[in-house]
C-alpha cells in the first residue's frame, strides 16, 4: 500500500549507487523536449564561460515567448513567476535569479544551481526544464515545471492537519529525492518545507538548489557552514563544521517529520546561540567525547554550562513508536547516527502500520504557497492590531498564536539579509560608481507592465534583478577570491565583528560565558 512513486524511487535507488560528479553532464542528463525550440539563439558568452558543460546540447528560450501570469514566490535570491509557455501551451514556473554579469563570484553562484541542477533527474527533484535569456538585458530565468503548492503553504492553510499516512507519503517522497541527490554527490543544503513543492497528484518535489553543492563523500572537501534556513540548521553546522556530509540534510528532514506530525516547528530559534540551545535542551547535552572530536570552530565559546538529558520520546509521547524512533535517529546530534536518506527509507516507519497513504489519494486543495501563508499571516496580524489598538500584548499575543502553528520559516541566511541592506548602503554612502543600481532593495522587480489581458511580458522588463548580486557572502569561504572581494570581505569582517558581539552578549544571557571573562 506504498506510494507508486515511491515504489519508482526505490526502482531508481536500487540501481547501483552512480558518482556522476565524476562524468560530465552531457552523459548523464536528459535533454527535455522543451529545450529544443526552433527559434533558438546562442548562449551569452559570459555564461558559457560559467556554466559551459552544463549547457551542452541545450539552446536558450527567449524570454518573450513566455508570459507571465503571476508573482508566485520571492526568495533571497530571486523571484518566481508562474508563466505560460507561449511555444509548448503549457504554465511553467520562471525563477528569475539575481546575480550581476560583471560580479564573477555571482555568476558562478547561479552557474552552480544550473550546474546542479543537471546532475539530478528523479519524480522527486524539481526538473529544470530551460534556461530563457532576455533579448534586452542579461536577465536570466530558470524555467521549471510548474508546482501547485508548497509544504509551507499546504502545512499553514487554514484547517489542514496532516494524518500519519500522509506524513509518511511526503516523507517517502522527500526522503527518496534526498537519496537520489546524495547519490549524485549533491548535497542540498537549505532543506525546508517551502523547499518541498507538491503537485496536484500528490507527487512532491525537492526545489530549490540556490544553496546546493556537489560532494565527494571520499574526498570531503571544505564547504562553508553558513547554509540551510536556521530551524532546520543542523547543530555541526551552527558550531562553524566545514567539513560535513549527507547528515546535514538528514538532521533537516527530522525537523520536517516532527513539524508535520506535531504541527508546528519544533526548533524556531531566533539567533543561532538560540538555536543552538533550543536543540541541546531537546536532544541533551553533547558528551565529552563529542566535544572532544568535534574540534568545531565555535565549540569552545558556545559551549552551555547546563546539562540537558535528551527529552525527545517525553516531547513526542503522543507520536507513534515507529515515528518517535525516527525522529529520535535522524535528530541525532552526531551526524554519524543520523544514517542515511536509504536506511531512513528502510526504516519501520515506513514498513508498519498505517502505511503511508498513495499520492493521488491526497487530499486536493487550493493553490497554496509559502508567499499566500505569509500574506494571510500578515493580513491575520494586521487585524489582530488595528483590534487590539496596536497595544504592545496584542503584538505579544500575536507572536504566539504565529509560533503555535506551521508557519513560513525565516530565509536560510535570514541574518545576512540584514548585512546585506546594511552593505547596500554603505555599498551607496562610499558612492561606488553605479553601485545603488547593483544593489536594488530586493524583490523590487519592478517595470513589469501588465497590459490589459491580465498577463505580463518578460519582454524588454526585467532588467532590475541581472544587477544583484547577493550570494556572495553565503559560501563566500568556499570561492576562491576576487580583486572585487576586497571591499565585501572588509565589509564581511565588519560584520563578523558585530555577529560576535550579538553572540556574546546571547550568551552572557544564556549563562554560557561569564560576564567578565
Ligand atoms: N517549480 C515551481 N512551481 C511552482 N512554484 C515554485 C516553483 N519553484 C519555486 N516556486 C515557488 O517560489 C518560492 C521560491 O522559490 P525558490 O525557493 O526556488 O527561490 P529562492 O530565491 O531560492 O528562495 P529562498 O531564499 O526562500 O530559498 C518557493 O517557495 C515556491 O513557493
Amino acid at each position: 500500500m506504498g506510494c507508486p512513486i515511491s515504489k519508482r524511487s526505490a526502482a531508481a535507488a536500487s540501481a547501483p549507487s552512480e558518482k556522476l560528479h565524476h562524468q560530465p553532464p552531457s552523459e548523464r542528463t536528459r535533454i527535455p523536449p522543451a529545450l529544443s525550440p526552433s527559434d533558438a539563439s546562442t548562449w551569452p558568452t559570459w555564461l558559457l564561460s560559467v556554466a559551459g558543460d552544463s549547457l551542452l546540447g541545450w539552446n536558450p528560450r527567449q524570454a518573450d515567448s513566455f508570459r507571465k501570469v503571476a508573482k508566485i514566490g520571492s526568495g533571497t535570491y530571486s523571484n518566481v513567476y508562474k508563466a505560460w509557455d507561449v511555444e509548448a501551451g503549457r504554465m511553467v514556473a520562471m525563477k528569475k535569479v539575481r546575480f550581476d554579469v560583471v560580479e564573477p563570484e555571482s555568476v558562478r553562484f547561479m552557474a552552480r544551481e544550473i550546474t546542479v541542477l543537471r546532475r539530478l533527474d528523479h519524480p522527486n527533484v524539481v526538473r529544470l526544464e530551460g534556461i530563457a535569456i532576455s533579448r534586452v538585458s542579461s536577465a536570466l530565468y530558470l524555467v521549471f515545471e510548474y508546482m501547485e503548492h508548497d509544504l509551507t503553504g499546504l502545512a499553514a492553510a487554514p484547517g489542514v492537519r496532516f494524518t500519519e499516512p500522509q506524513v509518511k507519503c511526503y516523507m517517502k517522497q522527500l526522503l527518496s529525492g534526498l537519496e537520489h541527490c546524495h547519490s549524485r554527490g549533491v548535497l542540498h543544503r537549505d532543506i525546508k518545507c517551502s523547499n518541498l513543492l507538491l503537485d496536484n497528484e500528490g507527487i512532491l518535489k525537492i526545489a530549490d538548489f540556490g544553496l546546493a553543492s556537489t560532494f565527494d563523500p571520499d574526498h570531503k572537501a571544505r564547504m562553508t557552514s553558513h547554509v540551510v534556513t536556521l530551524w532546520y540548521r543542523a547543530p555541526e553546522l551552527l558550531l562553524g563544521a566545514t567539513n560535513y556530509g549527507v547528515g546535514i540534510d538528514l538532521w533537516s528532514v527530522g525537523c520536517i517529520l516532527a513539524e508535520l506530525l506535531m504541527g508546528k516547528p519544533v526548533f524556531p530559534g531566533r539567533t543561532e546561540v538560540e538555536q543552538l540551545h533550543m536543540i541541546f535542551k531537546f536532544c541533551g547535552s553533547p558528551s565529552e567525547k563529542y566535544w572532544k572530536n568535534s574540534k568545531l570552530r565555535h565549540a569552545t565559546i558556545i559551549r552551555p554550562k547546563q546539562n540537558y538529558t535528551r527529552c525527545v520520546r517525553e516531547t513526542f509521547k503522543e507520536l507513534s513508536h515507529s515515528s518517535l524512533s525516527l525522529i529520535d535517529s535522524l535528530l541525532a546530534l552526531d551526524p554519524a547516527d543520523r544514517g542515511t536518506a536509504t536506511t531512513a527509507l528502510n526504516h519501520q516507519f515506513f514498513t508498519t502500520e498505517p502505511y503511508a497513504c498513495d499520492p493521488s489519494s491526497l487530499p486536493q486543495y487550493p493553490p497554496s504557497k509559502e508567499m499566500d501563508a505569509k500574506l494571510r499571516e500578515e493580513a491575520r496580524r494586521q487585524i489582530s492590531v488595528s483590534r487590539k489598538g496596536n497595544s504592545e500584548a496584542s503584538r505579544r499575543s500575536s507572536v504566539r498564536k504565529c509560533n503555535s502553528r506551521a508557519v513560513p520559516a525565516p530565509e536560510a541566511n535570514a541574518e545576512l539579509q540584514v548585512n546585506l541592506e546594511r552593505m547596500r548602503l554603505m555599498m551607496t554612502h562610499i558612492n561606488m560608481t553605479s553601485k545603488s543600481e547593483k544593489f536594488p532593495p530586493p524583490h523590487q522587480d519592478g517595470a513589469v507592465g501588465v497590459p490589459s489581458n491580465g498577463l505580463m511580458s518578460f519582454a524588454g522588463s526585467d532588467t532590475s534583478f541581472a544587477s544583484y548580486s547577493g550570494r556572495g557572502l553565503i559560501a563566500s569561504k568556499e570561492e576562491p577570491r576576487t580583486e572585487e572581494h576586497g571591499l565585501r570581505r572588509l565589509l564581511e569582517i565588519k560584520r563578523n565583528r558585530r555577529v560576535h558581539g550579538t553572540k556574546r552578549k546571547e550568551l552572557v544571557a544564556l549563562g554560557s560565558v561569564k560576564h567578565n571573562s
